[in-house]
């Protein structure tokens, strides 16, 4: 009797344990969402997530690994990594930080598949115009290049997805990887990822661009033979070595037509390296166009720095001085023999004729 009496007493008590388990569950399951595991792929197992984390880990030293190659036609540069500024490093909105101006923002941020991309080309401006959009609230970027569609294809999707920062919805997530543009497999690739792709092309003067290739390799490597030796097959029949990735890259014609066999044209945008320099604003105006946002990197960004020789960026809103980018950027080009310029004229003309009536632009290389 005694004994049931107790056992009576102590159930209303075992009842309210049990409902205090259960909401302290709840409680804990809505603190984990909060801090935002829920909003990634819930489906995943425990396992696979770790594995995702621990080939995040892995990251540099893939990143590393894969930007080892041969100097001579297929160099890496710090723009690689990312760290394309010069000075003030520790301002968040203009540094290698992939937050960009709007990583403030936090709630419902997931990570997503670039939905716009600078496919190239090397040496063209590639960094200037990705750290010139990293200024608008609508776009967060990738600051070093994931040569995804390249080098680190194998990887799948999962992993380029991995490496994007987070972004709210409306806003669009973005990569530059210069190399893309020229390598043959990557048009293919970026459409089984996305038809709707959007591919961004800063173009600079072919003879130009192909110096600043050859003293971004001769910064690495000093001894390399001259750039005069190195554009002819043999110095004595003038003929234009093609192999050599300076010379071919600049041949813009044919590596837009492998593209075009993936993409219609609406869906490339061309942007001059030139005016990218000359007129940062009104060639910010189009880009912005093309991707269908307010126009809100303006002139009011642009401060030319008459040292360095190219507009730098400003906040508008701070008395910060600009940031430049680092001095990766705008090197000091060797000078080069007049005739060999001149040789390479000729040769790139029938080129650039083909890319102007093909873009339906005249650049105004020759
Ligand atoms: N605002 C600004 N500041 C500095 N440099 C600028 C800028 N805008 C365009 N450029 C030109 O960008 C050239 C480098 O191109 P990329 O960034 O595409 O190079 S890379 O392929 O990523 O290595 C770089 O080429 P070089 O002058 O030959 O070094 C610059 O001419």
């Amino acid at each position: 009797m005694e004994y049931s009496a107790h056992f009576h007493s102590a159930q209303p008590v075992k009842n309210k344990l049990f409902v205090f388990c259960i909401m302290l569950s709840l409680w804990v399951y809505m603190l984990y969402c909060c801090v935002g595991y829920c909003s990634t792929t819930p489906t995943f197992m425990m396992d696979e997530r770790s594995n995702r984390r621990a080939l995040q880990r892995q990251d540099p030293e893939m990143l590393l690994k894969s930007q080892s190659r041969d100097l001579l036609n297929n160099d890496s540069d710090a723009d690689s990594r990312g760290d394309g500024w010069e000075e003030n490093k520790g301002d968040a909105a203009y540094d290698e930080d992939d937050s960009g101006i709007a990583g403030a923002v936090n709630g419902s941020e997931s990570k997503k598949l670039p939905q716009a991309i600078i496919i190239g080309v090397k040496k063209g401006g590639t960094r200037a115009l990705l750290e010139f959009l990293r200024l608008h609230p609508d776009i967060r970027a990738v600051g070093a290049e994931p040569h995804f569609f390249d080098r680190n294809y194998e990887k799948g999707l999962e992993w380029y997805r991995e490496l994007m920062p987070k972004t709210l919805d409306g806003q669009l997530t973005m990569e530059k990887t210069p190399s893309y543009f020229v390598t043959k497999e990557v048009p293919g690739r970026i459409h089984a990822m996305s038809r709707d792709t959007k591919l961004i092309v800063v173009v600079r003067d072919p003879v130009t661009r192909a110096i600043s290739d050859y003293t971004q390799t001769r910064s690495k490597k000093p001894d390399i033979p001259s750039f005069e030796s190195l554009t002819f097959k043999n110095l004595s029949t003038n003929v234009i070595d093609t192999s050599w990735s300076a010379v071919q890259i600049g041949m813009y014609a044919r590596h837009l037509e492998r593209w075009l066999q993936f993409f219609p044209m609406s869906q490339l945008l061309f942007v001059s390296g030139e005016r990218l320099i000359s007129d940062p604003s009104g060639e910010m105006a189009r880009v912005q166009h093309f991707l269908g946002l307010r126009r809100e990197v303006t002139h009011k960004h642009f401060h030319f720095n008459p040292a360095k020789g190219f507009p730098c960026l400003k906040r508008p809103e701070s008395n910060s001085k600009p940031h430049c980018l680092g001095k990766t950027k705008g090197r000091t080009h060797p000078n080069i023999n007049p005739e060999v310029i001149q040789r390479l004229r000729d040769f790139y003309k029938p080129f650039n004729k083909k890319f102007y009536h093909m873009t339906g632009h005249d650049f105004g290389w020759d």
